[in-house]
């Protein structure tokens, strides 16, 4: 049994997991049921502020339900899940986003026709709308903004590029870009390096951390080399239940997590 109590673990960022002041995400005993089958069975998980925090799990072990049900996309059919002080099941989607979650999914949904600073330029709340888009006035706070962030997603060389030309890893970063530029308070990221190159992936391993520095993340991630480098603490899940958390050093010897993955 590797479930560590808050605060006794060697990661900074497990010792204020005991703060609730410094939670931004609460997770109560998260339960969906389809058609009678428990995706994600009575499952209970916070996060802390600025975590970097990895779930990991076989196939079929109800990750991507749990950041469907976060994100507003999956209704739970009980539980709770605080974000700050605010219950976000029942809210809407787009209400959700608005409060600060922002969730990426496995295949990017960038547009292709537009160029990079485009993609980041519409992602930005007060550009929504096609009115608002064509009459948006790229005020200098704006072109900051993106920018910065093009900086940030390692595509500030790229501003005027058709997306549709990017390499797949910089489309997966400028993805990642157009959520940052909506200023979120946590990212949800589904397998955020699938199919990128070593390098892409070492890349976007930092880019991860350089977010994390003032953010809250949640990454599902099969890649284990991947996992050792960005996580601060890890959430292993098996037939929607919690099996094991802890750092990856922790949950690598859960004698548990040893069984699910290579038991059978
Ligand atoms: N809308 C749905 N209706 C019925 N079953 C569903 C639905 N969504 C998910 N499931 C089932 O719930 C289980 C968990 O699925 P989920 O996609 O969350 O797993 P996962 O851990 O993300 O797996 P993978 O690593 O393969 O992506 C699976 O058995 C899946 O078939």
């Amino acid at each position: 049994m590797t479930t560590v109590p808050a605060g006794s673990a060697a990661n900074g960022a497990l010792d204020v997991l005991a703060d609730t002041a410094t939670q931004v995400l609460a997770v109560e005993n998260l339960t969906v049921s389809f058609d009678g089958f428990k995706a994600v069975d009575d499952l209970s998980m916070q996060i802390a502020e600025k975590e970097l925090r990895v779930v990991i799990g076989p196939n079929g072990a109800g990750k991507t339900t749990l950041l469907d049900m976060i994100c507003g996309k999956t209704r739970p059919t009980s539980g709770s899940i605080r974000f700050r002080d605010i219950e976000l099941t029942g809210l809407p989607e787009f209400q959700i986003v608005r409060r600060g979650v922002g969730r990426k999914f496995q295949n990017p949904s960038i547009y292709e026709d537009l160029t990079v600073a485009e993609n980041l330029e519409i992602s930005i709340p007060q550009a929504h709308g096609i009115w608002a888009s064509v009459f948006f006035k790229r005020t200098a706070q704006v072109k900051e903004r993106i920018c910065s962030v093009a900086e940030q997603i390692m595509l500030a060389a790229h501003l005027k590029t058709k997306a549709g030309t990017l390499s797949h890893g910089q489309k997966q970063w400028l993805e990642i870009g157009m959520l940052l530029v909506q200023e979120p308070e946590l990212l949800l990221l589904d397998e955020p390096v699938a199919g990128m190159s070593p390098r892409e992936r070492e890349q976007t391993a930092e880019l991860l951390k350089s977010i994390a520095l003032g953010k809250s993340l949640v990454v599902i991630e099969h890649d284990m080399d991947f996992v050792k480098w960005i996580a601060n603490r890890v959430t292993v899940l098996h037939q929607g239940k919690l099996l094991s958390e802890g750092t990856i050093d922790e949950v690598q010897a859960d004698p548990r997590v040893i069984e699910v993955y290579l038991g059978h």
